[in-house]
């Protein structure tokens, strides 16, 4: 049996929208993501099972979930003599939750049927794949979630990124806390409320943040680049979905918090600080105020290892 974890990722991070990612894990150690185990089917035919925290979201019919229509996809457009499987995602993310939570399921996915069927896909031709998903459930082509959850780190990508994705040199020093409120935001009712066009101004600002962010970033002044991480484009329209987000951006700077910002469409909340007594200050007031008995909340720090088979055991701890 080969079992892939794909890790949680924050889309946009703050500065970059659709176009910027990073891969989150936990500083417990413990996973943050989902899990797909494939092994060869005894029945001869391909099955199918969704567990974990989260499958009861996902309780319809198998057709319904991404991780079904990775597999059928996969055996009818990328290799159709693959012997029979039995494939089970550990939906251990919430949907809509803004960690990337359809990514997760689809990059584990497509990541476990190209090693169970051995078609060595490159990264190009899986990126395409994934991002084929994506977009149909989001309502929108975006890299944001499916790159960094694949690579790892954090990652400039979309079309017009060679391979579709440029690895961000990043600060070890980051403490990235993300608080999950426990309520769904589903992603393309996040995208309705935006606008369909942004002014000249708006746009020059779009491009020098991002611009100024990496050349920041691959020339070390992580300060500097910090500083640049502001969301114009989403945030603004986005903020009044989330209730909390609003009194989070005015507490939460006064705990340390050097950006504060929706992770991804939302409701999940990101919060960066260099400190570690910072972060779990951080983490203490989102627990206490933002979340409902649903949410959660984690101090992370980038996971540069991106989607990977586990080792026997290490799928025991899930955040
Ligand atoms: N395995 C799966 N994981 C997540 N969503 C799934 C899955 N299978 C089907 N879906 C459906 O896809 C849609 C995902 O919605 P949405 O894009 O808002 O969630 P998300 O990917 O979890 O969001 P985010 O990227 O912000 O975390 C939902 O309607 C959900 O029911
Ligand atoms: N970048 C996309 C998806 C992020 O998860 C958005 O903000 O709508």
């Amino acid at each position: 049996m080969i079992e892939v974890y794909a890790p949680a990722s924050s889309g946009n991070f703050a500065v970059g929208f659709d176009l910027l990612g990073a891969a989150l894990a936990p500083v417990s150690g413990a996973l943050l993501g989902d899990i797909v185990a494939i092994e060869s089917s005894n029945s001869g035919q391909d099955e199918f099972i969704c567990s974990g925290k989260y499958a009861e979201k996902l309780a319809g019919p198998k057709e319904d979930n991404l991780a079904y229509q990775c597999l059928v996809h996969f055996r009818e457009h990328v290799s159709s003599d693959m012997p029979a499987c039995k494939l089970e995602l550990k939906k251990n993310l919430p949907v809509g939750s803004g960690l990337g939570s359809s990514a997760c399921s689809v990059v584990a996915a497509f990541a476990a049927l190209d090693k169970f069927a051995n078609t060595n896909l490159s990264q190009k031709q899986l990126l395409a794949l994934m991002a084929d998903f994506e977009e149909k459930v989001s309502g929108g082509r975006h890299y944001d979630n499916i790159a960094p959850c694949y690579l790892g780190g954090l990652q400039l990508c979309g079309d017009l990124v060679p391979n579709n994705s440029l690895a961000l040199p990043t600060d070890e020093n980051w403490q990235l806390v993300v608080a999950y409120p426990g309520f769904a935001l589903n992603t393309a009712k996040a995208r309705a409320v935006l606008p369909k066009e942004v002014s000249m101004h708006t746009s020059i600002n779009y491009g020098q943040r991002l611009s100024a962010f990496t050349a920041l970033c691959f020339s070390g002044q992580f300060d500097s680049a910090i500083a640049l991480m502001k969301d114009e484009l989403a945030e603004p329209y986005r903020q009044s979905l989330i209730a909390g987000f609003s009194d989070a951006k005015v507490a939460l700077p006064e705990l340390g918090a050097e950006v504060v910002a929706i992770s991804g469409a939302g409701p999940t909340l990101l919060a960066l600080t260099k400190s570690e007594t910072q972060a779990q200050a951080i983490d203490a007031w989102l627990k206490e105020n933002y979340l409902n008995e649903n949410g959660f909340s984690h101090i992370c720090k980038i996971d540069n290892r991106g989607t990977r088979v586990l080792e026997k055991g290490e799928s025991d701890v899930i955040a």
